[in-house]
């Protein structure tokens, strides 16, 4: 039986050997981790450091590949980091998918749809497939569990996501951290809460897959911002503004989409926040202080090596808002800093000057 037909069963186990085994208890959980940059190759070795599966990375490139496989290390990422040496790699995603009982995808968010369609073919029946992406599609403006289970054709108990206060670096590093894993289906989740947690990653476990995801996507968005006000000099008081209202516009949308409120005063949504918003090792906000600090936009992106999911993402964001009719201040300068050339001192202007209100929570 497969983890997804465990699932559906309403059975869950914490036994790593009754999922996803072809009926074989003894035989360890499969994990598939389909990408190979930071969050991927983090959270691949979390994972392996957990203990209760095998996991097999899938990579682009064949020199990452080779180099996670034989000296358990990514240079790319993490130069000198030593990764756990059960964690293997292969640049093949067949042979990266065959027997998965649990998918787990990192991939950049706009790239998720062309790769699901081509891993499609071979994906295990029965397999559960988990987001650890924080974007939402442009053109549709799904969320990536909603993309999965289009494409994939799968039901809910099947998709999952985890989202949180998760900087890949600290992660790798082994430093304690906290995620959320949401899934509608509770011993889903509960079963992919016990194949993360290891020593320094505690996961736990929501029903709410719409506030997680959201929570993950819109901090993106927030973090550009903070990062902008520090790259122009300004002190706490704008970076706390700017975190709290923006929790306020990312509570807005997500209950305006069903999310639960709570869980944005949660780990996926106050707690990713706040990491992001405070840390240089966010993509996001680093993109946003070199736009700040007076570089150009072609600039900046020349510069960004890595993914910074919040610069496409505002813009379906954005457009998820205004179908919805929801006011997202903070969002919209920001879309209008990445794509409509409005620089940073003209955004300030427009968010000082919008019209005074009361403050409620999420309002
Ligand atoms: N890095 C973090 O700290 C972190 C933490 C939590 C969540 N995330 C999320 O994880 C997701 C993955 O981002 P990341 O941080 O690992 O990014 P990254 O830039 O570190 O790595 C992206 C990986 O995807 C590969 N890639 C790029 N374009 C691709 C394509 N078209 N098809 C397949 N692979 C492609 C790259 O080669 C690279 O290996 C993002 O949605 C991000 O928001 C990142
Ligand atoms: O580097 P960022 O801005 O993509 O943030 C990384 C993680 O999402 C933090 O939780």
């Amino acid at each position: 039986m497969t983890m997804g037909h465990a699932a559906q069963a309403g059975g869950h186990d914490h036994d790593a050997g009754a999922a996803g085994h072809g009926g074989d208890p003894g035989r360890r959980s499969r994990v598939a981790v389909m990408g190979s940059g930071s969050w991927g190759t983090a959270f691949a070795n979390v994972v392996a450091d957990a203990g209760t599966a095998d996991v097999v990375m899938w990579g682009r490139r064949p020199e990452v590949v080779e180099s996670i496989r034989v000296r358990h290390e990514n240079p790319d990422y993490f130069p000198g980091l030593a990764l756990n040496p059960a964690l293997t790699a292969t640049s093949e995603p067949a042979v990266a998918l065959a027997g998965a009982d649990v998918i787990v995808i990192a991939v950049p968010s706009q790239s998720l749809r062309a790769n699901l369609a081509q891993w499609k073919p071979h994906v295990p029946p029965g397999a559960v497939v988990v987001s650890l992406m924080k974007g939402i599609e442009l053109g549709t403006c799904l969320r990536m569990s909603e993309v999965i289970a289009e494409v994939l054709e799968l039901p809910p108990e099947q998709v999952a996501v985890v989202s949180g206060p998760n900087l890949a670096r600290e992660i790798a590093e082994r430093q304690p951290a906290t995620a959320v894993v949401a899934c509608t289906h509770e011993p889903t989740a509960v079963h992919l809460q016990h194949i993360c947690k290891s020593a320094y990653f505690r996961p736990y476990t929501n029903t709410d897959v719409i506030g997680a995801e959201l929570g993950g996507a819109v901090k993106n968005v927030i973090a550009l911002a903070v990062g902008v006000a520090v790259g122009m000099g300004f002190g706490d008081n704008a970076k706390a503004s700017l975190i709290t209202r923006g929790l306020a516009e990312t509570v807005r949308l997500a209950v305006s989409l069903g999310a639960d409120e709570h869980t944005l005063a949660g780990l996926a949504g106050m707690g990713d926040l706040v990491a992001t918003c405070s840390s240089p090792l966010s993509r996001n906000r680093t993109f946003g202080e070199r736009l700040g600090s007076g570089m150009t936009l072609d600039e900046v992106i020349a510069e960004t090596r890595q993914t910074a999911e919040g610069v496409k993402s505002s813009e379906s964001i954005l457009a998820l808002a205004q179908r919805h009719g929801v006011d997202m201040p903070i969002t919209a300068a920001v879309v209008g800093m990445m794509h409509h050339d409005l620089s940073p001192a003209e955004a300030l202007l427009a968010f000082m000057s919008r019209t005074a209100k009361p403050e409620r929570y999420g309002v």
